[in-house]
């Protein structure tokens, strides 16, 4: 079992919003919040009514009750989808089909389902980061930020980083959310973050016309400054380092390989934990990375793979 906090954690009343998650003691950046195995994983995205009704029939009576408790959510879009699976009208499924059909569809993390973290609310500006640990077989929870007593514990549903709040409010409609998050309120310092995240758009783009790697790195770096002053502790935050790591090794330029790379080392721990598998991987190149930067040891081969892995 992985160790957690989640003696500092508990369900509360989360006004215009259900029920969520909130600390009950002030839980500093870098720790794992929670780490949940997931009460039912269904890896194919084919047949899955009929997968998630199998798994939730293997669940115990006690898994069962709990599952019926969570948030059930049955968009018209989520009706379609089943009528098409399982060849049925709607109305002609049992009811506890559309109720456990509608309990996995709100609640799910891509493939996984869990009990406590199923509490978790949406924002804009997360105080979470969520990642599945295959080494645990388990989802974790880490603090991006200092998070205060009484705080409500957060995780953004979609992929905001480089997203208006218009976009934002678009693709949160499919959750029924209208969006009222940190970052969503209209404040001074919130119109400078809307006016970040179009810069990010902008220079996401100047990456994708791929220059030349020069400019590629100059962009990487730009990205991350912004992701990280915004406190955009996001997926695509680690992806700007790795990237600009990899734009170094092209112009053959050890040291910013190197400081790069151990970014990525540092934000991958702080979001994910040491014993994550891209943990131990970016920990092992760092140090092929630095033996090499110093000369002591020629390039490793194992280096390059490793820059190479989102596909460039
Ligand atoms: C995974 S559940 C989260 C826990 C849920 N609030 C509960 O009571 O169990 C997802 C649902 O919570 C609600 N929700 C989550 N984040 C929200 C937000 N930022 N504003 C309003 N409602 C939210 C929406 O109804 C959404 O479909």
């Amino acid at each position: 079992m992985s160790q957690d906090a989640r003696h500092l954690i508990e369900i509360r009343p989360a006004p215009g919003k259900g029920l969520g998650l909130f600390t009950k003691e002030r839980i500093p950046q870098g720790i794992r919040v929670l780490a949940e195995s997931p009460i039912i994983s269904i890896l194919s995205n084919r047949n899955q009514c009929s997968s998630v009704f199998r798994a939730f029939k293997n669940l115990t009576t006690l898994q069962q009750t709990e599952f019926l408790t969570l948030c059930c959510r049955t968009p018209e879009s989520l009706k379609r989808k089943v009528e098409t699976e399982l060849k049925r009208d709607w109305q002609q499924i049992p009811e506890i089909h559309r109720d456990i059909i509608s309990i996995w569809s709100a609640n799910t993390y891509v493939y996984y389902m869990y009990l406590l973290a199923s509490r978790i609310n949406h924002s804009c500006l997360p105080n979470l980061y969520y990642r599945f640990n295959e080494n645990l077989d388990m989802g974790t929870f880490h603090a991006v930020r200092d998070i205060e007593k009484d705080e409500e514990l957060t995780i953004s549903y979609i992929n905001a980083t480089n997203h208006m709040k218009h976009q934002r409010q678009d693709d949160l409609e499919s959750w029924g959310i209208e969006c009222q998050c940190l970052a969503c309120v209209d404040t001074d310092r919130n119109r400078r973050g809307e006016e970040n995240r179009a810069k990010l758009y902008d220079l996401e783009q100047v990456l994708t016309s791929a220059p030349s790697y020069k400019a590629c790195l100059q962009v990487a770096e730009k990205m991350a400054v912004i992701q990280r002053d915004e406190g955009l502790w996001t997926r695509d935050l680690g992806i700007c380092y790795h990237t600009a790591a990899y734009y170094s090794l092209k112009l053959g330029n050890r040291k910013s390989a190197l400081k790069w790379a151990e970014e990525e080392m540092k934000y991958n721990i702080m979001c994910m934990g040491a014993d994550h598998p891209d943990s131990e991987e970016v920990i092992l190149i760092v140090g092929r990375l630095r033996a090499w930067a110093e000369g002591s040891t020629p390039f490793h081969p194992s280096i390059m793979a490793w820059c190479d892995k989102y596909g460039y």
